[in-house]
């Protein structure tokens, strides 16, 4: 198919005319099939995310490969990072090859498959990391995300591992001896609640290691879901000495403090597991420097870490229930409602396309759309306002912790290299 798209602001510039033909925009209209009315709609590129949980293989139940890749394309993403903590681990070439073949049968976004730094993210033996990159997924990216690379030395080696194909290790950084029988942030709130706390410093304590180490093996280090203001502080400190270390937010550690476990938001009540994540939801004041953080580049990105639950592992008592909330389909308009003003439309750009698609060398994406560019991008409404409603959703699971609020900015339509993937809020397969 081939596209006319009129009157449409590129990153809020002037309007101009859209043409996509043959997976590229390009400059003659002449003979398109399709005319479509950009009035009122900004174009970015396409959105891509560096930290997606598909759970495929083995909790089907919850997602699937096609399911969030729904879900992504409606949320205006055309690439998506999808986590190894699935059942088998992405520990193996087999694996991430699986993971990316179903990507490409699915067809909605580009599926790059992370792999595990150890074997069965068991934290002791570091995993096969060049099959994975030398793989038809060419892995880039490994993480063992849900737990912490927490020994120093395999840390370190899997640093000196990657820097031979400038490879990147996303840590979740979480001291665990600092974090047992955790349940949320430590501080006023857990104290009140009577819930064990995850304090800070676990977070923090690991981003000051792992930049050391990363200035010792000159290798790449990427900080998955930043969540306080201390973390920022280590990272600015960091990159102010030129160490090699990018790193994400999440749009609800942007929005959401702890205050939500104790019922603080409308229509839940204290001790809700839908705002049960990790690492935790935090106070006021980190979700402060986390936004300025990200306005100033000291965050590189925001990630969603999408994480779909099914009913029984959410729906339970607090203590039972797993950790995590669904992110892709609300990212846009979480980012628009808490920093959309501040980062302006170019910089919404940067921090959820360009250099997401940088660091996960993903070449093909993050480009403006603008003739000669890959017809990689998405369409938003910023004047359309909707309330959320976890039934509506594409995703298989139905934690969201925005539930009944009402948020800025719809994605009308989605493309990856020429192919509509969404429109109207429905998925093209
Ligand atoms: N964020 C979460 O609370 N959960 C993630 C794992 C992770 O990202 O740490 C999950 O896989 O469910
Ligand atoms: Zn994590």
């Amino acid at each position: 198919m081939s596209y006319l798209i009129r009157n449409v602001s590129v990153l809020g510039g002037a309007p101009v005319d859209l043409v996509v033909r043959d997976g590229v925009i390009v400059d003659s209209a002449d003979g398109t099939e399709e005319v479509m009315d950009g009035t009122g709609l900004i174009a970015l590129p396409g959105l891509v995310d560096l930290h997606t949980h598909l759970r495929e293989p083995g909790r089907e139940d919850a997602e699937t490969v096609l399911t969030g890749s729904r879900a992504a394309a409606l949320g205006g993403y055309t690439a998506v990072c999808a986590m190894a903590n699935t059942n088998p681990v992405a520990d193996t070439a087999g694996v991430v090859e699986q993971v990316w073949r179903l990507g490409r049968e699915a067809g909605l976004v580009d599926v790059q498959p992370i792999g595990a730094v150890t074997v069965g993210l068991g934290g002791e033996k570091l995993a096969e990391l060049g099959a994975m990159a030398d793989s038809a997924a060419a892995v880039r990216i490994f993480s063992d995300d849900g737990m912490c690379v927490h020994d120093p030395r395999l840390m370190r080696r899997a640093l000196e591992y990657v820097k031979a194909f400038d490879g990147v290790i996303a840590q979740h950084a979480e001291e665990p001896r600092l974090t047992q029988g955790a349940q949320m942030h430590e501080g006023d709130v857990s104290a009140r609640l009577g819930l064990t706390g995850w304090p800070s410093v676990a977070e923090e304590a690991i981003i000051a290691r792992d930049v050391l180490l990363a200035a010792h093996t000159g290798a790449r280090l990427h900080v998955c879901h930043v969540s306080t203001a201390g973390s920022v502080e280590v990272i600015r400190q960091a990159k102010a000495r030129g160490v090699r270390v990018t790193a994400e937010v999440t749009p609800h550690h942007l929005l959401l403090t702890d205050e939500a476990v104790g019922g603080s938001i409308e229509g839940t009540a204290p001790y809700d597991p839908v705002f049960k994540v990790n690492p935790p939801l935090r106070t006021a004041e980190d979700v402060e420097a986390l936004r300025s953080g990200l306005v100033d580049g000291t965050i590189d990105v925001v990630a969603t870490d999408h994480a779909p639950h099914a009913a029984q592992d959410k729906e339970c008592e607090w203590a039972y229930a797993r950790p995590g909330m669904l992110g892709l389909e609300t990212a846009l308009p979480i980012v628009l409602h808490t920093v959309g003003d501040a980062l302006g439309w170019d910089g919404i750009a940067d921090r959820m396309s360009r250099t997401p698609a940088r660091i996960a060398g993903l070449d093909e994406h993050g480009h403006t759309p603008v003739p000669g560019s890959p017809a990689t991008f998405t369409l938003i409404d910023p004047q359309a306002r909707f309330t959320v409603d976890p039934a509506a959703l594409a995703s298989l699971s139905a934690n969201t912790p925005y539930a009944g609020m009402e948020l800025p900015g719809k994605v009308v339509a989605t493309f990856l290299r020429g192919k509509r993937t969404a429109l109207d809020g429905k998925a093209a397969a």
